[in-house]
This record gives C-alpha cells, sequence and structure tokens, in this order.
C-alpha cells in the first residue's frame, strides 16, 4: 500500500485527488494539506467535504504529512510547491508536481531538491492525451522545418492564474526540440499593438479564458497553401487526478530524480 499526502486538498484538483485516491487499490490517503489560515484547518476532512467525518484532520506541517505519507501529489502554487520539493528532499519522500506558472529560478529550486533526495515527477499535464500529443508535436516539428509558423492556441476555466498554461509551455517545449532550439529564445508569449510581421521561427502563444474550460490545446503549423492542426480536449478534471496518481504509485519505489510523465508511461 502506497501511503499519499495531498496538498491544496480543497482546491479544483484536490477535491478529484481525494476521490482518485481512495478509489485506487494499492493507494490510501495518509494525511491532507492546506495554506496556513484556510477555513479547513484542523477541520475533518469528511465534514470539511460535506460529509461524514473520516478521522482525518487537514494540517499545515508539511513534515507531519510527510512523516506520514511516502509521497506527497501537490497541485498549489509555485511557492508552495517549491516549498514542499524542499520538504521532500529533506525526508527522501516522493512529489508529484502538477502545478504550473513557475518562474526559471524555481525550477532550479526543483531541479536542486530532486538532486538533494526528492523523487520529483513533474508535468504540466498529467494525462497520457496531452504527453502523446508532446511527442507527435516534437516528430512534426522536426520533419516541416521553419516553412511552417508554430502557433500554440490553449483555453481554460476563467479561475486560471497562469498564461500560457503549462500544457501549452510543454508543448512548446516539443516543438523547439523538434527545431532544435531552445524554447526561451524563440517564445512569441504576448501580442498587442503594432507588433511588427511575425518573427521568422518564433513559436506563438496565445490563452483564452472562460466559463468552466477544463482545458483545450491546439497547436498549429501553418505553411504555404496548408495548416497542420493537432490538438486535445480535456472534458473531465479527473484526467489529471488519474495520471497524477499513477504517477504517484510509480514514484513510490523510485530513486530520487526529477522525472516527467513520459517516464511514468514508459514513454522515454
Ligand atoms: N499538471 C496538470 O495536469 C494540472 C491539471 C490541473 C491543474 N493544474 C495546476 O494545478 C494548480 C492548482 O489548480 P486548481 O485548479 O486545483 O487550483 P485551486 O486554486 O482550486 O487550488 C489550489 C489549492 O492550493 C492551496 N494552496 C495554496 N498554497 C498552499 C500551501 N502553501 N499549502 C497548502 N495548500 C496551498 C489553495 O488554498 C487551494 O486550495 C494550478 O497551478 C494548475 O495550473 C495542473
Ligand atoms: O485548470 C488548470 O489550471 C489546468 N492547468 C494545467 C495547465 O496549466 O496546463 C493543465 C490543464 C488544467
Amino acid at each position: 500500500m502506497v501511503t499519499m499526502a495531498v496538498a491544496g486538498v480543497s482546491g479544483r484538483m484536490g477535491r478529484m485527488l481525494v476521490d482518485r485516491i481512495d478509489a485506487t487499490e494499492g493507494a490510501t490517503l495518509a494525511a491532507v494539506l492546506e495554506r496556513p489560515g484556510h477555513d479547513w484547518i484542523d477541520a475533518d476532512l469528511g465534514t470539511a467535504l460535506g460529509g461524514r467525518p473520516r478521522g482525518l484532520v487537514v494540517g499545515s506541517d508539511t513534515d507531519a504529512a510527510l512523516d506520514a505519507a511516502e509521497v506527497l501529489v501537490d497541485f498549489t502554487a509555485p511557492a508552495a510547491t517549491v516549498a514542499f520539493a524542499q520538504a521532500a528532499a529533506r525526508l527522501g519522500r516522493g512529489h508529484v508536481i502538477g502545478t504550473t506558472g513557475f518562474a526559471p529560478g524555481d525550477i532550479e529550486a526543483i531541479d536542486a531538491a530532486a538532486a538533494a533526495g526528492a523523487t520529483i515527477v513533474r508535468a504540466g499535464n498529467m494525462s497520457l492525451g496531452v504527453n502523446l500529443l508532446a511527442r507527435v508535436v516534437e516528430q512534426v516539428a522536426r520533419a516541416l522545418g521553419e516553412g511552417f509558423d508554430i502557433e500554440i492556441v490553449e483555453a481554460h476555466h476563467r479561475h486560471k492564474v497562469d498564461a500560457p498554461s503549462g500544457t501549452a509551455l510543454m508543448l512548446g517545449e516539443a516543438a523547439a526540440r523538434g527545431r532544435g532550439v531552445s524554447l526561451d529564445a524563440v517564445a512569441d508569449r504576448g501580442r498587442d499593438g503594432m507588433t511588427g510581421a511575425r518573427r521568422p521561427g518564433a513559436i506563438g502563444f496565445a490563452a483564452i479564458r472562460g466559463g468552466d474550460i477544463v482545458g483545450e490545446h491546439e497547436v498549429m503549423f501553418a505553411g504555404e497553401g496548408e495548416t497542420i492542426a493537432l490538438s486535445h480536449r480535456a472534458t473531465d478534471r479527473g484526467l489529471f487526478a488519474r495520471g497524477a496518481v499513477r504517477a504517484a504509485l510509480w514514484a513510490a519505489d523510485r530513486p530520487a530524480g526529477h522525472y516527467d510523465m513520459m517516464d511514468v508511461l514508459g514513454l522515454n
């Protein structure tokens, strides 16, 4: 049995993770965390969720949660995730990271935590479909070259706080790898006003926010006289929870390191 803790348990993904862990053979929910000061701190999880008490109290003490659990599953916010990774390194635990919106320094800190003893699985999207799509995007970008302009369009619900989405950046990284360039050098992340003509070789991003859209991504390769579009649409965020719990089961007996969903799915 793999013991798991969920961070950000009251959030959209936190609630999905509780249901998924409860439904997964071989996984058990051992601790749940929320941010200090949150209404749910010290409440019974079952009661906070509107059901019967289940004898699991929502806390904000990371070390206590990691004493109880082998793997922390974390869909929260960048600063919290960096601190969780450092705690996972100190205590030699697994850490599945679904959080997006990181600054470059955050990724360096997460790399350092993996080097210092945490078994980290991080992916901007935990679904099988998006990870397969990233593989296809890399191959198409490699085959087509710069005669085709790459544009990535994503759409998410009105509450999402980061843009471009973690998935869009993952797909951009895949396209850049296919072209043999660094995404940082070619990304065009926002156009407004007199932008001038498109920069040759740019990988463009556009973000739509509205309603309850779970997550939609399209990678467009626009050439002369033809356009290829590769897309993915998530219709249920339970999809991401399934991938995250699969990653947590996988991480439980892996050595420390920084892995991604391609490793979990056996696609690397
Ligand atoms: N990788 C994926 O497949 C995937 C899928 C969905 C969402 N996400 C990402 O997951 C993150 C969360 O998404 P959401 O829609 O659930 O957001 P949300 O705002 O509904 O939930 C985030 C939760 O984290 C909690 N939190 C913040 N700081 C904390 C701390 N220090 N300790 C404990 N809890 C803390 C918040 O109180 C909140 O309950 C976002 O970055 C989102 O982009 C990733
Ligand atoms: O709802 C979100 O927030 C999502 N975030 C991830 C991203 O940034 O790509 C995955 C899709 C849903």
